[in-house]
């Protein structure tokens, strides 16, 4: 057991929401938890939330058991060379960074380094999250379990064997809340061009992204059962099914996620 139980290199969105849900469901408090920020400002805003705090980030590699990479994919040729010079007991590596792989990070620290990729997202905030998660050779079942039981507590997970999976996930749900906001975006424009009140389309279209959702999950009809019980025949309905169909909107969303996950093997090499 090093001095800390937990560590986040890199206390930015991700990796603060991370250690918060973790002291919210009660994994440890805290005190048992280091964050590296390079700014002094945040580093005292985490103290003040009663976390220990440091601006060297080898020391959160070095004292912490388990240590979360909250860093851009695009830090970590300069974080790496350092990080393998530690001279230490492994810690269990949790990256939550898009596209980096186990060899890249392997050939730094040493292929014996436990390594959990994990792909989660924003709504985690909120209990409501979403993470995929893989784990390399030297990591351990117990281990995989253990960081699948912290994500568990933030919403729903999923375990992969093929590491490539955590590429071809990414747009389906890391990446998803932005793409569904953009719809939302697009939806209350219109409906204020139409004269609805702002606020009150917004909250009106939320409620219905729940409850579609709620009715998705309920697993008992399809996608398409599911649009076909709306439609009504020559009803209102159709008449933006077909604007949506004509104008390619199937097309244009597998696009977008094919380039969301390009982007992520272009960022792993
Ligand atoms: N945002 C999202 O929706 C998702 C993000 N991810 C992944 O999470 C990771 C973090 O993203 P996010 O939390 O949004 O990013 P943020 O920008 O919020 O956080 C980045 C963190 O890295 C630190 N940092 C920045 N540059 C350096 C550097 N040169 N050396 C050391 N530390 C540095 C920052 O320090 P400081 O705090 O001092 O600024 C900050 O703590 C990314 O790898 C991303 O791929 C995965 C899924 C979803
Ligand atoms: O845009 C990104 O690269 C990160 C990964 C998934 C969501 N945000």
């Amino acid at each position: 057991m090093k001095t800390y139980r937990f560590g986040v290199l890199g206390a930015g969105n991700m990796g603060t929401a991370i250690v918060e849900g973790a002291v919210r469901a009660g994994l440890f408090p805290p005190a048992q938890a280091l964050l590296f920020n390079r700014s002094a400002e945040k580093r005292e805003k985490n103290r003040e939330k009663g976390f220990a705090v440091t601006g060297d980030y080898t020391e959160v590699y070095t004292a912490c058991d388990t240590v979360v990479l909250g860093v851009k994919p695009q830090n970590f040729d300069e974080i790496l060379p350092v990080l393998s010079g530690c001279r230490c007991e492994k810690p269990l590596v949790v990256s939550i960074a898009a596209g980096i792989t186990f060899a890249k990070i392997e050939r730094a620290l040493g292929a014996d380094t436990p390594v959990v990729r994990v792909m989660p997202n924003t709504p985690l905030m909120l209990g409501e999250g979403a993470a995929q998660l893989v784990k390399n050779a030297a990591a351990t079942q117990e281990q995989l379990d253990a960081v699948r039981a912290l994500f568990d507590t933030m919403g729903a997970t999923a375990v992969f064997d093929e590491e490539s999976m955590l590429n071809e996930v990414i747009p389906y749900a890391g990446s998803a809340p932005a793409y569904i906001y953009a719809f939302a975006d697009a939806m209350v424009r219109s409906a204020v061009q139409h004269g609805v009140p702002e606020a009150d389309a917004l909250r009106m279209f939320c409620q219905t992204m729940i409850g579609s959702a709620k009715m998705l999950l309920r697993g008992d009809r399809t996608p398409a059962e599911l649009i076909g019980a709306v439609c009504s025949p020559g009803g209102t309905t159709v008449e933006a099914m077909k604007v949506l169909e004509s104008r390619g909107l199937y097309d244009i969303l597998a696009e977008a996620c094919d380039n969301c996950i390009a982007r992520a093997y272009e960022l792993g090499k």
